[in-house]
């Protein structure tokens, strides 16, 4: 049997927590065969408080999506998009491939804080949700797109029906630790049913963990599993990561806030 091919459209982090790095490994653990476009290279910043973000070259990144359009893919997962031309090339790939299942990891704010344009960016990505299957935003990243305050698990329910009516078949929404100091609370919506996932927060390295899940989320889609199981299964196999999870590299971090 061929194995599922499944496409990250994702950035590169040098320290690999997170990013196509984080991507590629987690389609290896699930026997996926793993694609990259890479949106940009993330460094540690010269003074070390945080990272820099360096987009690809557009012409470079134009011709990495023309170079794929005849692959015929079972998921395609969405990371960091650093810019506004790099997000709209993106957005005429998967209008180009609406027959295949899109996971968009909205990478709007980062653990380390580094916001990128995001008023502008959250626009863009709003177009994205009617070509999209799934889309994993973190609390913050939910505020932005919906508009609204999240401080309470119902909120983050009406928040993530409201993402699910702007076009995302399926949303989830990760819960930081402003909600809850002891849980990592993740709520799931698909415009009837909502459903939370709940787990103990690991005070472990969680560098890339949104980038982990997601990819988990497009591996189990890819191997035929509903949304809904992917996301069940795809939980457990963060939590597992994270418990396992090396310590290294300059930053400690928070689960997001
Ligand atoms: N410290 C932690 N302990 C347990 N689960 C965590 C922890 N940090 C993140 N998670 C889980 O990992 C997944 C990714 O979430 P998160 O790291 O908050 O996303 P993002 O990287 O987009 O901010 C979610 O399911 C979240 O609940
Ligand atoms: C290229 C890239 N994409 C995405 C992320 C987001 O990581 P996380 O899953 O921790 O939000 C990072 C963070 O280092 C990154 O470098």
């Amino acid at each position: 049997m061929t194995m599922p091919k499944v496409l990250a459209i994702s950035g590169s982090d040098v320290l690999s927590g997170g990013g196509f790095q984080a991507d590629l490994a987690t389609y290896s653990q699930y026997g996926i065969y793993g694609f990259v476009a890479v949106t940009s290279i993330v460094t540690v910043a010269e003074n070390a408080s945080g990272f820099d973000i360096f987009p690809a070259d557009i012409e470079v990144f134009k011709r990495q999506l023309d170079s794929l359009d005849d692959v015929a893919f079972d998921a395609i997962k969405i990371g960091l998009l650093p810019s506004l031309e790099i997000a709209d090339l993106t957005l005429r790939f998967i209008q180009r491939h609406q027959d295949v299942s899109v996971i968009l990891d909205p990478v709007l704010v980062f653990k380390e804080n580094h916001d990128t344009e995001i008023s502008q960016m959250t626009a863009k990505l709003l177009e994205f949700l009617p070509f999209v299957t799934v889309i994993t935003p973190n609390l913050r990243e939910a505020e932005m797109l919906s508009g609204m305050t999240i401080t309470t698990v119902s909120d983050m329910k009406v928040a993530a029906k409201a993402l699910s009516g702007l076009g995302s078949q399926h949303t989830v929404i990760k819960g930081g630790s402003r909600l809850d100091k002891h849980f990592a609370r993740d709520l799931y919506d698909d415009g009837g049913l909502s459903r939370e996932f709940v787990k103990p927060i690991v005070a472990r390295n969680n560098n890339g963990a949104g980038c982990t899940f997601a990819s988990a989320i497009a591996s189990n889609i890819a191997r035929g599993k509903s949304v809904l199981t992917a996301v069940e299964q795809s939980k457990d196999f963060v939590y597992q990561a994270i418990l396992n999870s090396n310590e290294y590299g300059v930053f400690q971090h928070d689960i997001n806030t």
